[in-house]
């Protein structure tokens, strides 16, 4: 048989994402004019968009390689894009445009293979395909949904959004009797990625801020909705729009690591996940106050005193017992347990879904004010400082 059909792997490798060749000179590898040629229209071949980190990163290196140091003026603040641009290209510093020819290669490679590989064999065991940012199983009737951006401490970009609503629907169809959603790494979740908010799309900042009401909306109407018991595993700390929803869950178990923090007031936005009516029914207006308006971090056994959280686990025993016990609950019967929730949190979903409208809508207009926009920047500012 020809290489081209004894796999399939190897015909899809082969056709869609020729390899890149480098061309040696001597001992050390350097990339030609040729070769940094083909990596920029195996680019253009890509299916899957790599995300805006790696955008700005290949956009970086692309002009270093062509144009060696950044020497442009830096862009004012709020004209995001040029900036995040002109951050990452001058992040290279005096980097020789040789070198930066073959790490732009180098990475163009590396994202065909991925995509490559991605499209021919999944690297986990039952995980389910077409996930970038989580990693969704099924095993023992139970679906866990495990956010899955560890280096970034889970932080929720749009397509994450987009992922977990996708999981959601599905977990709501499959054979599962309960689902479960957890972190990788040592965070749970740190919230809305804030580079949310410094994609500004071509229809300028309202779209952004209206796009971002729409989903995040549609996004708490999935939890709202989902017919079956839900449960948080929260491995680590949780923060923000992590935490609010954490009311619409049926149950939540957490590790003594984990904290629980709603910075909203100092990012200038405003509640959101149905926190603002579910966390003064949980724990009281004024613990609800502490934590909505005033950011008040609570420790694991604090959330857990006041009702957020059903029960704290030692965290050497943490994933062991919280395992052992969600086995035992998949093995109850799936309609009882169902029509159950049902009963259960149906009285509410009207009200729920009302302030999850309000509480977008006022977010929308929160994103675009000078408090929100500054608590962003400031964010950003002091990394880059960093
Ligand atoms: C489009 C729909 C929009 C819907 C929006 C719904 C409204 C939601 C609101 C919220 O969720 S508000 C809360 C937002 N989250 C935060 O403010 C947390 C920001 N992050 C931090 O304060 C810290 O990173 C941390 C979580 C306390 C962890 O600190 P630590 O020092 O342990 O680690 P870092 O070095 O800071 O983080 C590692 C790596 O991860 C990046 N990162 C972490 N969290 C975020 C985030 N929320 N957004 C973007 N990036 C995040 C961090 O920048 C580091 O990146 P690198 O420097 O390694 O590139």
């Amino acid at each position: 048989m020809s290489s081209a059909t004894t796999s399939h792997n190897r015909t899809v490798h082969a056709v869609c994402f020729p390899v890149i060749q480098l061309h040696t000179t001597g001992a050390a590898m350097r990339v030609s004019q040729e070769d940094f040629e083909k990596a920029k229209d195996q680019l253009k071949l890509l299916k899957e968009d790599p995300g805006n980190e790696v955008k700005l990163k290949l956009y970086a290196l692309f002009k270093q390689a062509t144009e060696g140091p950044c020497s442009s003026p830096k862009p004012g603040m709020l004209d995001f894009v040029k900036k995040a641009k002109w951050d990452a290209w001058s992040s290279l510093g005096s980097l020789s445009k040789d070198n930066a020819r073959q790490k732009y290669v180098d990475l163009v490679s590396s994202l065909v293979s991925s995509e490559s590989s991605s499209q021919v064999k999944d690297t986990t065991p039952d995980s389910k395909h077409g996930y970038e940012t989580l990693q969704v199983t099924t095993t023992d009737n139970i679906t866990k949904i495990m956010l899955n951006r560890p280096e970034k401490k889970n932080a929720i970009t749009t397509q994450m959004y987009r992922e977990i609503i996708q999981a959601l629907e599905e977990a709501a169809k499959d054979d599962s009797v309960i689902t479960v959603i957890t972190g990788n790494g040592d965070y749970y979740c740190s919230g809305n990625d804030l580079n949310n908010f410094t994609n500004i799309p071509s229809g300028g900042i309202e779209k952004m801020a209206k796009d971002g009401a729409v989903l995040l909306e549609n996004f708490v109407n999935h939890f709202i909705d989902f017919p079956k018991p839900l449960i948080a595993v929260v491995n680590g700390p949780a923060v923000g729009i992590s935490v609010t929803l954490l009311g619409l869950f049926d149950i939540v178990y957490a590790t003594d690591r984990a904290t629980f923090h709603t910075p909203f007031s100092e990012l200038g936005q405003s509640p959101e996940g149905c926190s603002s009516y579910m966390f003064p029914k949980i724990m009281g207006l004024s613990k609800a106050n502490e934590m909505l308006l005033f950011n008040k971090k609570l420790t694991a056994g604090e959330a857990c005193a006041q009702g957020l959280v059903t029960e704290v686990f030692p965290d050497r025993a943490f994933q062991k017992e919280v395992w052992i016990r969600l086995k035992a609950y998949a093995t109850l019967p799936k309609n009882s347990l169902a029509l159950s929730k049902q009963l259960i949190r149906g009285v509410e979903k009207e009200k729920l879904h009302a302030v999850n409208c309000q509480e977008c809508e006022l977010l929308r207009e929160r994103w675009l004010s000078d408090e929100c926009m500054n608590a962003i920047m400031s964010f950003f500012g002091k990394k880059s400082k960093l």
